[in-house]
């Protein structure tokens, strides 16, 4: 029987709230089985960047990253906010390490071709290094990626979390039973997003259309559900989306993705 490994992703407004993620990383500690985590942390890089007089431009809910904002976001992700998470991890019992793209060679891609915009150092994942990131799992680590991927010839490069964890999801379908989970603020998809209660339950390829032709699912919302549907595709079994709480087993509102 194929093994479970839980993918989770959590997200930028729960990173920067102490007490709310400090509840997270006890209910991700005490979460049975492999499992592996991965965090944005895009708003604490803005603030960052602004305090040293950075101004941070994004286009599409992508951040465009010239050579100095790839300094600032490889400070605050891959530095502080990966350390601080591993360090609470460890506090709670949980054999955590913390990883870029470029350790082990877990995430390897290329710099976005310029076209319409030049979204400077971003990068498009092209493979994840399953076997090394499955040794981990069996040496009974816990693997933390930040939102970082590299290019194998010494290049650093930006890659939103929520691709990260995604693709990360897709890679490891070949050797588990992935379920990939996207936690953040909110209960899950709202269809009124003023009612924290109006969670919808399901949603599919056709829903996801009206959804969007309704102006019901905007901003950074658009991209996450793009990355449901791109890892449901390709071999992931199950992607939720929900509160931070969901990995509590009481926990039953959240939005499934099915194709
Ligand atoms: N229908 C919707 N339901 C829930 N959130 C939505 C919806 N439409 C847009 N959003 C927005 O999407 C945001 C989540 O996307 P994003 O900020 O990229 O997530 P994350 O915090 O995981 O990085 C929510 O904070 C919310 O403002
Ligand atoms: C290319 C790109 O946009 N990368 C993101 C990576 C961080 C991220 O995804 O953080 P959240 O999950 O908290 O939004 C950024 O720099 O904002």
């Amino acid at each position: 029987m194929t093994q479970k490994l839980s993918i989770i992703k959590i997200g930028g407004n729960v990173i920067e709230n102490k007490t709310e993620l400090s509840k997270f990383l006890k209910l991700f500690a005490d979460f049975d089985g492999f499992k592996i985590l991965v965090h944005g942390g895009g708003k604490l890089a803005t603030q960052l960047a602004t305090k040293l007089g950075i101004e941070s431009k994004m286009v599409d809910g992508r951040r465009i990253t010239d050579a100095e904002t790839l300094e600032v976001i490889t400070m605050v992700y891959a530095g502080l906010t990966n350390k601080n998470i591993v360090a609470q991890l460890q506090a709670n019992k949980c054999n955590a390490i913390g990883l870029s793209g470029a350790d082990g060679n877990a995430i390897l891609a290329h710099k976005r071709p310029v076209e319409e915009i030049d979204y400077g150092f971003a990068g498009d994942v092209d493979g994840v290094n399953k076997k090394m990131i499955s040794k981990l799992l069996k040496a009974d680590l816990t693997p933390v990626f930040c939102a970082m991927s590299h290019d194998g010839h010494g290049q650093l490069l930006n890659t939103n979390a929520d691709t990260i964890a995604a693709e990360v999801a897709i890679h490891m379908s070949s050797f588990y039973d992935t379920t990939l989970y996207y936690c953040f603020e909110k209960k899950g998809v709202l269809k009124d997003i003023s009612d924290e209660d109006s969670v919808i339950a399901q949603i599919d390829n056709p829903s996801y259309t009206k959804l969007l032709s309704e102006g019901i699912i905007a901003d950074g919302m658009i991209p996450k559900i793009d990355n449901c549907f791109n890892a449901i595709e390709r071999g992931v079994e199950k992607v939720c989306i929900g509160h931070h709480s969901m990995l509590d087993s009481k926990n039953e509102l959240f939005t499934t993705i099915t194709i």
